[in-house]
């Protein structure tokens, strides 16, 4: 799977571990920065993997801040965007099944290894389909 990864410097530390146990799964993994922790402004690098995303250049995204709301803000500003804050592996779980999320949040302040987890429910849960679809095409549909 290709995946497209960015970060502020709260996310910095949690991005370098996603990347590396994604690369030694064989993902594909393309890393938007910020590559340190200094500080930075989140909404750059959501912008970011938000675009590929959405224009198929990336199968998934994970964006990663302090508590991961402003990425979810950014990324869910472009159509085509379904961007979830997952804190819980439930939540990963049900949004990909239910919610065919694209692009996963997650907030520094949840811890890593909890983190590590739901990326993990994350990126191997399927998309169900079915009722689903038919709801995620009425989220397109504003009125
Ligand atoms: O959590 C965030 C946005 O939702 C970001 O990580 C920000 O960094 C957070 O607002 C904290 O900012 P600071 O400059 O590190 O104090």
């Amino acid at each position: 799977m290709k995946i497209a990864i960015g970060n502020d410097h709260r996310g910095y530390g949690l991005k370098v571990k996603i990347t590396a146990l994604l690369s030694a799964q064989g993902h594909e993994v393309y890393d938007f920065g910020t590559d340190s922790a200094e500080s930075a402004d989140y909404p750059d690098f959501g912008h970011l993997v938000a675009s590929k995303v959405v224009n198929d250049d990336a199968d998934r995204g994970v964006l990663i801040c302090g508590t991961g709301i402003g990425m979810s803000m950014t990324a869910n500003k472009y159509p085509g965007a379904r961007a979830a804050l997952c804190y819980q592996t439930e939540y990963a779980e049900l949004t990909r099944r239910h919610n065919d999320a694209n692009i996963l949040c997650l907030g520094e302040l949840n811890g890593d290894d909890l983190n590590l987890e739901v990326l993990t429910v994350f990126i191997n849960t399927e998309f169900e389909g079915g009722r689903h679809q038919r709801r995620i095409d009425k989220i397109s549909a504003c009125r």
